[in-house]
Formats: structure tokens, C-alpha cells, sequence
């Protein structure tokens, strides 16, 4: 089922940040929605995710949908390592789990706590956690920021090969990322 975002209005004490926004997001494939900082992308997803709620508008194509998301922030439990952080959320075993994020290159670190991770290891292990739950759409607010170029390219890679075929709205600053996706892009103005 597409996603259909009919007039969304939100604003802030009295800051307009959606005027009346509309698109559709299509099934089964990724789109990036892209626009200047501040302009309401993670305000945008919010609403779509239930966690925000708009004045005015409609969202349909969400409802029963199994939602998996990669925030701006990692949302890891520090104390606790990469494997327990990623069971805890998606239920998956220790061997699953490792035999993953062996492709993220993090399985020499997976049982340390993630507080001694780099700020680049923690977002691998959101971005693992968010890939291994179960899901129908996967939501990700500019996943790969805080690499470097050539974990982004690997990381992209892994993230490209497990979301084929999947509803991914995936909000991102730079063009290549949605060339190198293949992604539809919708900009916010
Ligand atoms: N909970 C909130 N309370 C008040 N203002 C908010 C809140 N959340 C967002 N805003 C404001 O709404 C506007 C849009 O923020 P949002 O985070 O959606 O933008 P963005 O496009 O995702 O930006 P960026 O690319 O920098 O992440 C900004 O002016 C921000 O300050």
C-alpha cells in the first residue's frame, strides 16, 4: 500500500513548519526525501511514525504497518553491548546477530558496552538493529551522517541489499546517497 499524505499542517508555538503538505510515497520502493535544514523532514516522519501529531492533514497507508526507524540519534542502551542493544529490540539470536554485524565490521567490538564505541560503531549498531527487526517500512533520518567514506560505502551497500524490494522513506542531504540507492526523491520546500 502507498503512503498518502494529504495537507499535513504543523506548526510550532509559531513556527509554520508544514503548510498544507502533500505526497505519496510508493510501496516497495525507497524515496529520500531531501530539503535545507530545518525546512521539517524529521518533523515530517514523526507524524508518519504516530510520534508527533499534526493540526490539519491525513496520512494514510500507516495503519497496522510494522514500523522500523534509525533516528537522528542512535537511541542505544549505553551500558549494554551491540548484541544485547539489537536482541532487546528485534527478538534475534546472538548468532543472527553477530553473523550481521560481522558485514557492518563490528564484530570484533560486539561484546563490549556501547558506551566505549565510536560515535561511527554506535550508528552501525542502529542502523544493524533497525535492518534486523522485523518490518514493513523502514524509516531512516540521514542514517549514514558520521561516517566515513568508506564505511558509508560499505554500510550503504548492506543497507541497499537488505531493503530491496522494501518501503523505505530515507531522509538524506546528499544527492549521491539517492543515486547510489536508486531512490525516488521528494523535496521538501
Ligand atoms: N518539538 C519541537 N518543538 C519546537 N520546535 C520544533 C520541534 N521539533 C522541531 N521543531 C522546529 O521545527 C522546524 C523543523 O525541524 P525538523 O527537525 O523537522 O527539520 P529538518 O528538516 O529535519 O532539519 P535537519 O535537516 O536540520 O535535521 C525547525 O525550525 C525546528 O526548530
Amino acid at each position: 500500500m502507498d503512503i498518502i499524505v494529504k495537507n499535513l499542517c504543523k506548526t510550532y508555538d509559531r513556527n509554520q513548519v508544514l503548510d498544507h503538505f502533500s505526497c505519496t510515497f510508493r510501496e516497495k520502493k525507497m524515496t529520500c526525501i531531501m530539503g535545507k535544514s530545518g525546512i521539517g523532514k524529521s518533523t515530517l516522519l514523526s507524524i508518519l511514525m504516530g510520534l508527533e501529531k499534526a493540526d490539519e492533514g491525513t496520512v494514510s497507508g500507516m495503519e497496522h504497518q510494522k514500523i522500523s526507524a534509525i533516528f537522528q540519534e542512535n537511541r542505544l542502551f549505553e551500558n549494554l553491548d551491540a548484541v544485547t542493544n539489537i536482541h532487546i529490540t528485534t527478538g534475534k539470536t546472538k548468532e543472527e546477530i553477530t553473523g550481521f554485524l560481522k558485514k557492518m565490521e563490528l564484530d570484533d567490538i560486539a561484546g563490549k558496552p556501547v558506551s566505549e564505541y565510536s560515535g561511527g560503531m554506535k550508528r552501525r549498531v542502529a542502523i544493524a538493529r533497525a535492518l534486523l527487526a522485523e518490518y514493513d517500512i523502514l524509516i531512516m533520518d540521514e542514517p549514514l551522517q558520521g561516517l566515513d567514506a568508506e564505511t558509508k560505502e560499505k554500510v550503504a551497500t548492506v543497507i541497499k541489499m537488505q531493503t530491496a524490494g522494501k518501503t523505505v522513506l530515507f531522509v538524506t542531504h546528499d544527492e549521491k546517497e539517492a543515486e547510489f540507492f536508486e531512490a525516488e526523491c521528494m523535496e521538501l520546500v
